[in-house]
C-alpha cells in the first residue's frame, strides 16, 4: 500500500548545501575577524535553520550561544552572502531527481518541509530544478513553529486532505524523526544527510536508503505502514 502523500526534507536528504552554507559561515567569521569553521565542522551544525547554524559558528559548538552583540553583527553578514550564494556550489544528490520523478509517475502528491528559511527555500528549489515537484512547500519561518515541532506535518497533511499516518515522511535528521513521530507519519532517512555527527540509524527510523531512487522498491517491498 502506497501513502497518500510523500514529504521530502531539504537540506541534507535532496540537495547537499554544506558547500554553499560553510563558504559563508567563513566569509562571515573572516569578517568578524575570526578563524574560519569549514565544511566538516558546518555539516554537523545544519538542521534548525539559519539563524541556529551562525550561533553554533560563533561558539564552535552544537549547544549553547554565542555573545548577543557579535551575533548581531554576524548575522546579518551570513545572510547577505547566503542569499547571493545559496545555490552557487549546492548540488542534488545522486538518486534524487530519478527518485522524485519516479513517485510523481506513481501519481502521489508531494511536498517538501524544510527548517531553512523561506526567502533561500523558494530559490533553492527553483534554481536547482526541484519546484515543479512539490504541491506544497513549508519553510523553516512559515509557521510559528519547525521541526522537530509536528506542526509543519500535521499542517501539510491537513492541506493534502490526508491524515498524518498516511503521509509518509523522507529526511535526514533527529528533528525529522521527531517531528514524524509526534505526527504519527512513518519516516524514511537517508543515511548521508546531516544529523550533527551521528548516524541516523541511531534515530530508528522505520527504514533507510543510501540513495532516493530506492524508494519506489522500498514502498513495493510493503515494509513500510500507512494507516
Ligand atoms: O538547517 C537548515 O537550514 C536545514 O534544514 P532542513 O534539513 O530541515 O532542510
Ligand atoms: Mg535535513
Amino acid at each position: 500500500m502506497d501513502p497518500r502523500l510523500v514529504i521530502f526534507d531539504l537540506d541534507g536528504t535532496l540537495v547537499d548545501s554544506v558547500p554553499d552554507l560553510a563558504h559563508c559561515v567563513d566569509e562571515m567569521m573572516a569578517t568578524l575577524g575570526r578563524e574560519p569553521r569549514g565544511e566538516a565542522m558546518v555539516n554537523e551544525w545544519v538542521g534548525n535553520g539559519v539563524e541556529r547554524l551562525v550561533r553554533r559558528a560563533l561558539i564552535g559548538q552544537l549547544e549553547g550561544e554565542p555573545d548577543e552583540d557579535e551575533f548581531q553583527r554576524a548575522y546579518p553578514l551570513f545572510l547577505e552572502c547566503y542569499a547571493a550564494n545559496s545555490s552557487r556550489h549546492s548540488r542534488v544528490y545522486p538518486g534524487v531527481m530519478e527518485g522524485l520523478a519516479a513517485i510523481r509517475d506513481r501519481g502521489l502528491p508531494m511536498a517538501c518541509i524544510t527548517n531553512k528559511a523561506e526567502r533561500f527555500t523558494t530559490p533553492l528549489l527553483t534554481e536547482l530544478g526541484l519546484a515543479p515537484f512539490f504541491g506544497q512547500v513549508l519553510a523553516g519561518d512559515s509557521l510559528p513553529r519547525s521541526k522537530p515541532d509536528p506542526l509543519p506535518l500535521t499542517q501539510t497533511a491537513a492541506d493534502f486532505g490526508v491524515e498524518p499516518g498516511q503521509a509518509l515522511m523522507v529526511g535526514d535528521s533527529v528533528s525529522d524523526v521527531k517531528a514524524a513521530r509526534a505526527a504519527g507519519t512513518p519516516i524514511v532517512c537517508m543515511t548521508y544527510g546531516y544529523n550533527h555527527g551521528r548516524d541516523i540509524r541511531e534515530m530508528e527510523p522505520d527504514a533507510v536508503m543510501d540513495r532516493l531512487d530506492e524508494l519506489p522498491a522500498l514502498l513495493d517491498s510493503g515494509r513500510l505502514r500507512f494507516s
